[in-house]
């Protein structure tokens, strides 16, 4: 008679073990594939981010893009009212170090307070970053219909979802506030970006007098692109009219006495000046400097939609700007797009050391 027991077949053992890892590794790949699409944003998670997603969920960025252009076009309504009514209410929030006069008016904070709810309301877990202070006491919940418009479902045709947590929103509810209240109202934009990790991965640029809008999301797709040839060796350099420093000084330095400058207002007009935009009251420009302090949400969507296209924006140094922290950056700006970016760094002096 053969021994009590169950005798176990090793061929038996063999297909229950690899079926046991099938299941294993079908569970946790599917999981992280789904809540991590990084899409080149980063390497692969590391163990602990599954618990950093599990807290505050995930975003998808391309609902965060339609929401964001939503919240420029929307914000930039009010910009356009508050101008065309002629009562602005212009305040000064303070002097910048240079000693201009810090702007604010009722464009500046109605804008505001649309864009900020209306991207709070819709994203609730994620860190937004504003230029004008939010009055909790004044809050107007605006609701999103989850829409995607399809000139944006046809660029990016699948959803990117990312971390909560990694996520921080910068708006500018109106750049170029200076030349609003001198109505030079082809400077004025009103903008958003989304940082992941401090990347700059979307950005969204709005002319509210002319109803353009310029959107980009890296390694996902653009409604704008770059024009087809630059001037690289006496480029027409755009730079600022109100907050200027010794920008000019910088610029016919390292690129000699034939190069054109044009002063501008607003960052966001200053970049779209790099592309090709169908907007007749844009002007058209090789690079972007800048070399007095600058805030961040002046300058990331910027810095987004170019470097979607391929282009570049870094400090004076040629150093990356992270898009979390401090609001403000000190190095200086540098912006180009089809130039190598790096040899006009090396061009530039440094100037701290030049003392500029
Ligand atoms: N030195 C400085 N200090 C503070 N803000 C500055 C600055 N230089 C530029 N900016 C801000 O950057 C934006 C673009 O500047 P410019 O038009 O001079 O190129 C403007 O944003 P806002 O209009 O949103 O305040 C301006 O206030
Ligand atoms: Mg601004």
């Amino acid at each position: 008679m053969a021994p009590m027991g169950i005798r176990l077949s090793p061929l038996g053992v063999a297909v229950f073990f690899l079926l046991g890892l099938g299941v294993l590794y079908h569970l946790y790949s599917g999981f992280l594939a789904g809540r991590f699409s990084l899409f080149g944003l980063g390497s692969e998670p590391a163990a602990g981010e599954a618990e950093v997603a599990a807290d505050g969920g995930t975003v998808d960025l391309r609902e965060m893009l339609a929401v964001a252009v939503l919240a420029a076009e929307r914000g930039g309504d009010e910009v356009r009212r508050v101008r065309e009514s002629n009562v602005l209410h212009e305040k000064s929030k303070g002097k910048t170090r240079e000693g201009a006069d810090d702007k604010m008016t009722s464009g500046d904070v109605l804008s505001n307070r649309k864009m900020f709810y209306l991207l709070k309301t819709a994203f609730p877990n994620v860190q937004i970053n504003t230029e004008e202070h939010v009055d909790a006491s004044d809050k107007e919940v605006i609701v999103w219909n989850r829409k995607i418009p399809e000139d944006i479902l046809k660029e990016i045709t699948a959803p990117k979802e990312v971390p909560a947590e990694s996520v921080t929103v910068w708006i500018d509810p109106l750049d170029a506030t200076q030349e609003y209240t001198e109505d030079l109202r082809q400077y004025v934009t009103t903008m958003v970006c989304v940082a992941v990790n401090g990347k700059p991965v979307l950005g969204v640029i709005h002319k509210p007098f002319s109803e353009y809008t310029a959107w980009a999301m890296v390694d996902g797709g653009s409604n704008v692109k770059a024009r087809s040839s630059y001037n690289e060796k006496t480029p027409k350099i755009i730079v600022s009219r109100s907050h200027a420093g010794m920008v000019k000084q910088v610029t016919l330095q390292t690129f000699g006495n034939q190069t054109s400058i044009i002063p501008a207002g607003g960052a966001g007009y200053k970049v779209l000046a790099l592309l090709d935009v169908p907007d007749m009251t844009q002007e058209k420009a090789d690079l972007y400097i800048h070399v007095t302090y600058i805030k961040k949400w002046d300058i990331c969507a910027g810095n987004a939609i170019l470097k979607a296209l391929g282009g570049h924006m870094t400090t004076l140094n040629g150093e990356e700007i992270s898009y979390t922290g401090s609001d403000g950056i000190e190095g200086g700006l540098l912006a180009s797009i089809r130039m190598n970016h790096q040899a006009l760094v090396r061009k530039l002096p440094d100037l701290e050391k030049s003392g500029h």
